[in-house]
């Protein structure tokens, strides 16, 4: 079976109306043979006029680069420090091995198996090669490595998106739909487009109408997808795409609802669908990590005004979850989320009434790179709440100590749990939840809320964050639909 590519050569205007642009993370690519009858073919529904933009397997980028929430390196880390070769070798035989684990999960043809190994095989030695071959051209004074380590980060990650969007393709066309592979990785071109660019490039010869094309979520771009988006940069491609070719809606498919907590930590049958919010709660969202939509591509369908829907991949008859720019129509907490992160504190009794002291914290965090999560301050303390490894808070603490002599700076691990909602006023929100936190015997070192009413937070010792999530959803969100009488009526 021949698969059918789209090459940068054809080049022409889109001319798509009344399709639907679609995601599928990489939790849900890893059970995609699942997602043939509910997602792909449908009884009675037309299987075209949508374009799939596709994640790597569940796993596979945190191999390739590094664990997203442990930070536990991949190629790219062990690259990127080793001494000798054997770490980052050791780590690409790794990601080939889970690689070809991920496609026997979901294949079930010896054909479509074989084409799936030699691909894989293909891409791995490619990027084995290029960087030995960049290790030998650095060993000349005139070529520094540092300098080329972000296109390695981005060489490695698109092989994660090539190779689901190659499986699922191979998939697809066993069972008879007309599945068209859109490589968007840039592998072996000549590189230099834009992303608005490779993406007409890659769309533009596509025939909507009797076509699917499967779109890898990396794409390879001037400037650099991750350079400037990071990770989770399938959304960044889902979102340039639906306002690109004007979709209809925007549909992310994942592994649940959109849930007013994780399934999986308050249980699946406690939790309910949030059905509709808006971007504002997103981008709290993403600011916890949990991410519903990339914040950057929030903003691009935002402007675009193109409707965004999550869905459960698995429920094709439920219309999930709305997001749009609409105020709520009643206050409610919506979503209760937690995330570990390090507490970075600054004292010093000099600061009352001087300027400075935030700019140069907030430069010392750039500089190493540190995602804050949330910050407060009082006369003479700065806290900022950050996810970070405890090394790169020992960094920025010696940095700061270094410029501040006199001041007490230092680090602490706690949890941040929050109780997010369009509209959160007049529910007594804080009231409740300390009373609920109390009754459940959790210390509650910090709390937080602006006037925008949009999250209230509390700070936790690390450990206590599941408990917290799960004590905070039962008091603000199963009690609160609770019928009247009970315990939320009291409160
Ligand atoms: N509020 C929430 N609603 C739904 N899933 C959540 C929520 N919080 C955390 N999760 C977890 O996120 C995991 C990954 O979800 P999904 O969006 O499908 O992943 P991906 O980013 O790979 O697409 C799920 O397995 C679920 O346990
Ligand atoms: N696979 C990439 C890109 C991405 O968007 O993934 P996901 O949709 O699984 O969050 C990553 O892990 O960053």
């Amino acid at each position: 079976m021949l698969l059918k590519t789209v090459n940068d050569a054809e080049r022409t205007d889109l001319r798509f109306s009344g399709h639907t642009v679609e995601k599928i993370g990489g939790t849900s690519m890893s059970r995609i043979a699942d997602l043939v009858p509910t997602l792909f073919a449908r009884e009675g529904t037309d299987p075209y006029n949508r374009i799939f933009v596709v994640s790597a397997f569940g796993g596979i980028t945190d191999r390739l680069l590094e664990h997203k929430k442990s930070g536990q390196p991949g190629v790219y880390a062990a690259f990127a420090s080793d001494q000798d070769d054997a770490g980052w070798l050791t780590a690409l035989k790794t990601v080939a091995e889970a690689m070809g684990e991920a496609h026997r999960a979901v294949l079930d043809h010896p054909a479509d198996i074989a084409q799936a190994d030699e691909f894989v095989r293909e891409r791995v030695e490619g990027a084995r090669s290029c960087l030995f071959d960049l290790q030998r051209l650095c060993s000349y004074g005139h070529f520094r490595l540092s300098e080329h380590m972000l296109n390695v980060r981005e060489l490695l990650s698109g092989i994660g998106e090539s190779h689901s969007a190659f499986v699922t393709v191979l998939l697809l066309q066993r069972r008879g739909l007309n599945a068209r592979l859109v490589d968007l990785s840039g592998w072996r071109d000549e590189g230099g487009a834009t992303l608005d660019e490779r993406l007409r490039a890659g769309l533009s010869s596509v025939d909507l109408a009797e076509e699917l094309p499967i779109v890898t979520g990396y794409a390879q771009c001037r400037g650099g997808l991750m350079r400037e988006y990071d990770r989770g940069y399938s959304e960044v491609t889902f979102a340039t795409i639906a306002a690109l070719t004007g979709a209809r809606e925007a549909i992310i498919h994942k592994e649940f609802h959109l849930s007013s907590a994780d399934p999986k930590l308050v249980g699946e049958d406690k939790v309910k669908k949030l059905g509709h919010t808006n971007y504002d709660v997103a981008d709290q969202l993403s600011n916890m990590g949990m991410e519903a939509i990339h914040p950057k591509a929030a903003k691009t369908l935002r402007q675009a005004d193109v409707p965004l829907r999550v869905t459960n991949a698995f429920e094709p008859d439920d219309p999930g979850t709305l997001i749009d720019d609409k105020p709520a129509e009643t206050p409610g907490v919506e979503i209760v989320c937690g995330l570990n992160v390090v507490a970075l504190e600054l004292f010093e009794q000099d600061m009352v009434g001087v300027k400075g002291y935030d700019a140069a914290i907030l430069e010392a965090l750039k500089r190493h790179k540190v995602w804050i999560v949330s910050k407060t301050s009082n006369a003479n303390t700065i806290t900022h709440y950050v996810q970070a490894s405890l090394k790169t808070a020992r960094r920025v603490i010696a940095d700061l100590s270094e410029q501040f002599p006199s001041a007490e700076v230092g680090a602490r691990s706690v949890a941040i749990v929050s109780a997010i909602g369009r509209d959160l006023r007049s529910l007594r929100g804080v009231r409740r939840s300390l009373a609920a936190l109390e009754d459940a015997g959790i210390e509650v070192i910090a709390q937080h809320q602006t006037p925008r009413h949009v999250n209230l937070d509390f700070v936790v010792p690390a450990e206590e964050r599941d408990a917290a999530v799960a004590t905070l959803h039962k008091a603000l969100i199963e009690e609160a639909a609770a019928p009247a009488g009970t315990k939320a009526e009291a409160a």
